[in-house]
């Protein structure tokens, strides 16, 4: 299981992270909410090992989370590919750079589930829809099997169907693989109606942390409140539900 344990993380004079703690179980979805600029990329990071941390510790399974490969799906779809590459061939490299083979029968099977067609593979990221590349980037996530996946707003760039029709379908996924999943979002809809847990993140400290099907009867603050009032001003709780 993953573990944050009362994580800092400083950029310059700035404490980003302040006392970050989380567990995160096989098979379980934390959502991390929060405004803009609360901390959310830097807990991806900090997970990633790719900021350090000033104090605290992140584990999965009490070794090093890089340890367990884990994936993530990035925020601009497109840009996430390298442009020179077909999306195929940057779906295989996480595969191959562990010196394993693609299995045949599960890259078909994820594609069949993701709706990918075969010929979207054979392009190169600008030669696609935001959507086919945003699919494609949660296929290359999953097709080696890793045990912890972190979505940074996976469902940013798509229309509300598309992002139903993707929400529905990494839940399922996760149901038959069993991944832990971590993802950070501003949509408080998909977070309650997908995730185990919520996080609310706000200048670098979560404020609450709450099952999600409490959330949005009950937050536990009054900014999880003013998140969830925002939501509903917008309308995202009663598009998902
Ligand atoms: N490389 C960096 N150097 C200095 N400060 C940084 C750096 N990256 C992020 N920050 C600062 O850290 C804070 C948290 O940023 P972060 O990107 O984690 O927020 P966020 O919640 O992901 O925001 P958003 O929803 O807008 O993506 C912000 O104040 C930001 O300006």
């Amino acid at each position: 299981m993953l573990v944050v344990d009362q994580v800092c993380v400083r950029r310059g004079a700035v404490f980003t992270l302040q006392d970050v703690s989380l567990s995160l179980a096989p098979g379980k979805t934390l959502a991390v909410v929060g405004e803009s600029g609360a901390g959310k990329s830097t807990l991806i990071s900090v997970i990633l090992g790719l900021v350090p941390c000033a104090s605290g510790a992140v584990t999965w399974d009490e070794a090093p989370v890089r340890a367990c490969r884990p994936a993530l799906v990035m925020q601009e779809p497109r840009s996430a590919f390298n442009p020179v590459m077909s999306l195929g061939r940057s779906v295989m490299e996480p595969v191959r750079a562990q010196g394993l083979e693609v299995d045949a029968n599960r890259l078909a099977r994820l594609c069949a589930g993701l709706k990918i067609a075969p010929d979207v593979l054979d392009r190169r990221p600008n030669e696609v829809s935001i959507g086919q590349a945003q699919r494609a980037g949660i296929l290359r996530a999953l097709i080696a099997a890793p045990p912890l996946v972190l979505f940074d707003e996976p469902l940013s760039a798509l229309d509300a169907v598309t992002q139903k029709h993707t929400a529905r379908l990494i839940a399922q996924l996760q149901g038959e693989e069993g991944f832990a999943a971590l993802i950070v979002t501003h949509d408080l809809g998909y977070a309650s109606a997908f995730a185990d847990d919520i996080a609310v993140l706000r200048a670098g400290r979560i404020e609450e942390l709450t099952p999600a099907n409490t959330f949005v009867e009950a937050p536990e603050t009054a900014y999880g409140r003013t998140l969830r009032d925002a939501a509903f001003a917008l309308g995202a709780l009663e598009r998902v539900a």
